[in-house]
Order: C-alpha cells, then sequence, then structure tokens
C-alpha cells in the first residue's frame, strides 16, 4: 500500500541519517585520537586544548539519544525540495544537510507556514514515532487549506507519562513557539496556569538561544536553568541533552548562593517575610559598613631602621576617600591599604630616601594591622550571625529600616554558641550572598532560566540579579505560590532584576492536565489569586476524576486500593500527601506488597512514587492520587495553592480520597464520587 510503502521509505531515511550521525561522529572521535589539525608548537599548546575541548562537546552533542528520532517533520517545498527537521543537523558526507536543526531559520516554517502566509511550503508532515522511537506513522497538512485539527499533536499531548520529562520540539505550539524565539536581549516574565509548557518553553528557549548566540553566552558566563528542588531538577535533566545541549548547569538557587553553608530549616512566615523582604538588602549593607572604624591612634611603620608614623587625621582622610569612591568592600578595603602605603613612600620621597617599593610597603605589617582594625575583613556568615542573634548589632543596622517588632522577629534566640553552630535557612543564604556579593562581586551567567520564580524572595531574586551578565527567563505561575516570603507580581521581579524593559508574557492553553480536574482545582482560583484563570485544556475526557470519601478508619485502605488499581494501567502513578503523612502511607503500602518510591529519598525507579506534597511542583504523573486534601491545606499558610499545585500533576486522572471534608471551595457541590 502506499501509505506503508511511505513509511518504508522514511524509515530508511531515517537509517541513512543515523549512519550518517554515526560517521560524523567516528569522524570527530578519530580527529580527538589523532591530534588532526593540531599544531606542535608549544605556543599551540592553548589552541590545541581549545580544539580538543571543542571536539569533546561535539561529540558529546552528536551523541544519538535513544529513543529520540533524528527527525520529526519534513516540508514539502515546490519546486521538488523536501526538507527534513529534527533536534539536531545532520549531513552526509559532502556536507549536503540531511536534517535540519530545529533552530534554523529554515526550520522556523515547519513550525509557522499557515494558509495565509505559505513560507515557501507546499505540505507539512509530521512523524508518528512508537514508543521504541520507530517511525510508524505521518499526516500530511497541505498549507493552501485551512488548518485541520493536528492527530499526532493530539497523540503526544494524550500519551500516557512514564519517567523524566521529555522534550516537545516536534509540538510546539505557535503561542510557545514566539517565546521561545524570542531575542536574547530582553527578560521574559511567563506567567501560565498549572500544565501550560512554561518549563518546557524556558528549557527550549534557552536551547534555541544556544544555537543562535552560542558564542555570546559563552563569553558571558554560560548558561543556567534555576530550579527549586533536586527531584523538579531530576525530572527535568534529560531535555536539554535531548536536545544536544550539555554544558547548561542545572541548579537549585541555595545551591547557586550558598557559599560554604547550607540550608537546614525553614523560617517561620512571619519571620520568612521579613527576612525576605528587600529591605534586609539595606540592613545587611549598613551593617556591613559601619564595621569600618576611625583608629584613633598613629601608626608608627618601621622600615629598615627608621619609623614613618601615620596620624589618624592623615588615615581618616585616606579611609574618606576611598569611601567617596564607592568601590566594593573588598576592592576598598585593599584601596585603603595601598593608599596607606603610598602616604608612607611619599614620606619617604620628602626625606630623600625612597628605599622600599609601593609593593614592599603595601605588605608591611604595621600598615595590615591597621588596616585591620579599621577596615575589618568580612566573613559573610559571622556578619549575618551577628546581625540575626545579636540585639544590639541588629538594632543598629536596622534602626529606621525595620520596626521593633520586626526586629524581635527575626532575632534568633536563644543566640547559637558559634556561626559554626547556627542552622541557617534559605533566606539566610541570600543573606550571606547579599554580604558576599558586597565585599566581592560574583561570578556572572550569559542567560538563566528562572522556574517556578513565584516562590522566590525579593532577596532570592537580587541574588540572581547579580549574576544575571544580561537576560533571563522567568517562569512561574502566581496562583502557586507557597513561600509566604514570595514577591507579589511579576512586575515586582521585574524590578528586583533590575530589568525595567522586561517584558511579562502570558500562557493560557493547557497541555497536561483534563478539563475535568482542572474546572475542580479552579475552585480554588478566587481564593488564591483572584486575577487568575485556569488554562483552556487540549485534553478532555469524562472520567477524569475520582472523588473517593471514606470512613476516617478506611482512608489508608482505600487509598492502597486505588494506587492497585492505577497501578493495573499504562503511565506512572503519584500518591502525593501532606508531608506529615508520608510516613505512615509509606508503611501501608509496604506492608500490602506496592512497591514504590518516596520521592527525594533516592533515585526514582518504581512507577508508583510517594510524593510529599512540599516537592510536587513542577511534577506530572499520569494518574495522580491525593489522599486527604484538608491535611494538606492546612497543614501550612498557603495551603489551599498546595494543595491547588497537587492537584494539577494528573495528565489522564485524578483521584482524590478522603475522609475529612474537602476544604471549602472543593466540597462546594458534589462532582464524582464513588
Ligand atoms: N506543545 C506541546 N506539545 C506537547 N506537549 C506539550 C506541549 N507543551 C507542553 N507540553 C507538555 O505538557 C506538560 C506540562 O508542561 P510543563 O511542565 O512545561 O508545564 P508548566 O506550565 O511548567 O506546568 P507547572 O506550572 O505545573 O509547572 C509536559 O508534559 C509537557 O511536555
Amino acid at each position: 500500500m502506499a501509505v506503508e510503502s511511505e513509511i518504508r521509505a522514511e524509515r530508511d531515511y531515517m537509517d541513512a541519517c543515523r549512519a550518517q550521525l554515526t560517521r560524523m561522529r567516528e569522524e570527530v572521535r578519530t580527529m580527538l585520537a589523532t591530534g588532526a589539525g593540531e599544531g606542535e608548537a608549544v605556543l599551540d599548546k592553548y589552541f590545541n586544548h581549545a580544539l580538543r575541548q571543542f571536539r569533546v562537546q561535539v561529540l558529546e552533542e552528536l551523541s544519538d539519544i535513544e529513543g529520540a528520532p533524528l527527525f520529526f517533520g519534513r516540508l514539502d517545498c515546490p519546486p521538488g525540495d523536501l526538507v527534513y527537521v529534527g533536534r539536531r543537523g545532520v549531513r552526509d558526507g559532502d556536507g549536503e544537510p540531511m536534517v535540519i536543526d530545529w533552530r534554523a531559520p529554515l526550520a522556523r516554517a515547519f513550525y509557522e507556514a499557515s494558509q495565509q502566509d505559505p513560507m515557501g511550503v507546499r505540505v507539512r508532515r509530521r512523524f508518528g514515532f512508537d514508543r521504541h522511537g520507530v517511525l510508524t506513522a505521518y499526516e500530511d497538512e497541505p498549507i493552501d487549506r485551512q488548518a485541520e485539527p493536528n492527530g499526532l499533536l493530539a497523540a503526544e499531548i494524550e500519551r500516557p507519562r512514564e519517567g523524566p520529562m521529555r522534550d516537545i520540539v516536534a509540538t510546539i505550539q505557535p503561542e510557545q513557539m514566539r517565546l521561545v524565539r524570542a531575542p536574547l536581549n530582553r527578560t521574559l516574565c511567563i506567567q501560565g496556569a498549572p500544565g501550560t509548557g512554561k518549563t518546557a518553553v524556558g528549557l527550549h528557549r534557552l536551547a534555541y538561544l544556544l544555537y543562535t548566540e552560542r558564542e555570546r553566552l559563552r563569553r558571558d558566563g554560560g548558561v543556567a536553568v534555576i530550579g527549586p528542588n533536586h527531584s523538579f531538577l531530576a525530572y527535568i535533566r534529560n531535555v536539554l541533552p535531548a536536545l544536544g545541549e550539555v554544558e547548561v548547569s542545572q541548579t537549585t538557587i541555595d545551591e547557586l548562593i550558598g557559599l560554604s553553608v547550607t540550608a537546614e530549616r525553614t523560617d517561620d512566615p512571619r519571620v520568612a517575610r521579613i527576612k525576605g523582604d528587600a529591605r534586609m538588602a539595606q540592613v545587611v549593607r549598613r551593617h556591613l559598613w559601619s564595621r569600618i572604624q576611625p583608629l584613633g591612634q598613629t601608626v608608627e611603620v618601621e622600615y629598615q631602621h627608621r619609623t614613618w608614623r601615620l596620624s589618624p587625621e592623615e588615615i581618616a582622610e585616606e579611609v574618606d576617600t576611598v569611601l567617596s569612591r564607592g568601590a566594593d568592600y573588598g576592592t576598598g578595603r585593599e584601596l585603603l591599604a595601598q593608599r596607606l602605603a603610598y602616604l608612607v613612600l611619599r614620606q619617604m620621597e620628602r626625606a630623600g630616601n625612597p628605599t622600599a617599593t609601593p609593593h614592599q610597603l603595601r605588605r608591611n605589617k604595621a600598615i595590615n594591622r591597621a588596616v585591620g582594625r579599621i577596615w575589618p575583613t568580612a566573613d559573610p556568615a559571622r556578619l549575618v550571625f551577628d546581625l540575626l542573634t545579636d540585639r544590639t548589632h541588629l538594632a543598629h543596622a536596622a534602626n529606621g529600616i525595620l520596626s521593633a517588632d520586626e526586629q524581635d522577629a527575626i532575632l534568633q534566640t536563644p543566640r547559637p554558641r558559634s556561626v559554626k553552630a547556627m542552622r541557617w535557612t534559605s533566606l539566610d543564604l541570600a543573606l550571606l550572598d547579599e554580604v558576599a556579593a558586597l565585599v566581592e562581586r560574583p561570578r556572572k551567567l550569559g542567560h538563566v532560566v528562572v522556574d517556578e520564580a513565584q516562590d522566590l524572595s525579593p532577596t532570592q531574586i537580587r541574588a540572581i540579579a547579580r549574576r544575571m551578565a544580561g537576560s533571563g527567563t522567568v517562569l512561574g505561575d502566581l496562583a502557586q505560590a507557597t513561600s509566604p516570603s514570595a514577591v507579589q507580581d511579576w512586575a515586582e521581579v521585574l524590578a528586583h532584576l533590575d530589568q525595567p524593559d522586561g517584558q511579562i508574557e502570558e500562557l493560557t492553553h493547557g497541555y497536561r492536565v483534563p478539563a475535568q480536574v482542572i474546572d475542580f482545582a479552579a475552585r480554588l482560583l478566587p481564593h488564591i489569586a483572584p486575577g487568575l484563570r485556569g488554562p483552556a485544556s487540549f485534553r478532555h475526557s469524562d472520567d477524569a476524576l475520582c472523588i473517593t470519601r471514606t470512613m476516617p478508619g478506611e482512608k489508608i485502605a482505600a487509598t492502597v486500593t486505588t494506587c492497585r488499581t492505577a497501578l493495573s494501567k499504562e503511565g506512572s502513578v503519584g500518591l502525593i500527601a501532606a508531608d506529615n503523612d508520608i510516613p505512615q502511607l509509606h508503611r501501608a503500602l509496604a506492608e500490602n506488597g506496592l512497591k514504590h518510591t518516596v520521592l527525594g529519598t533516592g533515585t526514582e525507579t518504581e512507577h508508583l512514587t510517594l510524593v510529599p506534597v512540599t516537592l510536587s511542583k513542577g511534577l506530572e504523573f499520569d494518574t495522580v492520587i491525593v489522599f486527604e486534601p484538608a491535611r494538606i491545606s492546612q497543614a501550612e499558610e498557603r495551603g489551599l495553592q498546595r494543595l491547588y499545585v497537587a492537584l494539577t500533576r494528573a495528565v489522564s486522572t485524578l483521584h482524590v480520597v478522603h475522609a475529612d471534608a474537602l476544604p471549602e471551595p472543593l466540597a462546594q457541590e458534589s462532582v464524582v464520587t464513588s
């Protein structure tokens, strides 16, 4: 049959492309092994090193990702050109393109050609694949006609979910592609309801920017993705490598800024609101600079049996000069030491006896001792420790900035015995970073993608801003903000990022959650984010939502049964519960022989994952079972927001199991109960 022979021909072409990719890889490998193209002279060694590094990276980029087809689309462009579009470019032995990279200018037509603007395309072909990546179908779309609903897109969206996140290059939608391809020089804040593809867009945007602006981004310090926790980072870790991008650092905010300390506890909500507030930056700054003290005595510098004297007035004048320059704390300190050395040198010159060099005097003990007392070295941990645990220090630094009540709230009592004994919070780390950056500017990044940014405090956003050499892509959903110290809106985020030209965009179509489930979860929106609406869902099915009310003594058994039933079907299963309920559910699942992974405790290998609700952000499972919504909503100040996150993780089905009454907005009228 024509279709079958066509599919066979396309598979053959795929095989030919794979063979060429293997050849390309082998060529680079051989060049690496033989050092082809490398010079021999010593002077060439930096060039050789750079060339080798480059080749190693190309080799990684050319690696074949198992199960990821080399192309997913084809453009039929008259008079007779066929252009295949894939995850990376493949060339034949003569250097002719066999597949073009989805980010290449020519590939734009694959996403954008329409009846109104055919862009030289006659037919767009999309390919379908089985779960092993074997080409099994295609769908042709003549561009000169009104677009029909896209069956392969629907199939991709409906696909039962399993394992980590995958790339969406084959089916990126126009509203998403516009953001992926937005120019590098402008920061984007992308608001979007759950499942609208924010994470997907952020990652694909990074891959796109690396393709179009790789050298500039590298020169500016590279790129990074910042996510909320390691479970989330593990979930997205395969997307960029599958797109050939292996050089992207993926990190949490704590890792990005947490010098030598880690966060071991969380602040209570009132404390968090104050500590995360941008006013704390002023408090920290004042605390640091207040350490600069006049010396009040003459400094005697001995050099080769003679003594040179610097009066307190002369020294004070030098301190004022340095302060007026507005240098960093650390630079200022060095500058002061140099200026004191010059003062001595000038005295020597006046005495006609300049026996020392500026460098020698700079290292003089008396000068160093004096600088140490006037302008002490700053250890960020020590400084923030003093600020948060010593009432006098805090009062001095926060006077006129924080009220007495606010100072009381953040003062840590009893005072830990030492800096080492201090148990830091994430928000403390941002304060440490504030100090560290005043001493020495941190390393910059060419572009950052910040996911789940709705939870960041102003101080954390400032920490990111300090590392941005250029622009960023900020993703989030204000309705999912669970952190008490979080910013209020995207305009505030742009202000703290110091990106006044940044643009706020919105994604409105949902690709994850079925309409029935999103409608149920959206009942919470008037209570948690009155200005926001749920997405228009692409997914519809009548039995996507199931609510089971049980007697209190039966809810665990009912949950186990629901898990067992869900496991008999295709796709991943996530059982989401309040963090405090995880141990009892873990025991119950184990006692009933249901193999599962507890999220956050190791590698996720089982079909069933038991998810502490505080780790559920950004994740998705084919079937989600939410255990006792009321216990989730009551566990924290923004418990309803947390519940909204939990209810919007499902791709096919959401089961709610409860014995306690549902939180009021969900209880309004019964939905589907069993
Ligand atoms: N154009 C698309 N084609 C196919 N699948 C898509 C598309 N856009 C998004 N998806 C899929 O929809 C799901 C949700 O995407 P993603 O996680 O990026 O959403 P999100 O807006 O970040 O959600 P959340 O707010 O819950 O973190 C993912 O499985 C993603 O692969």
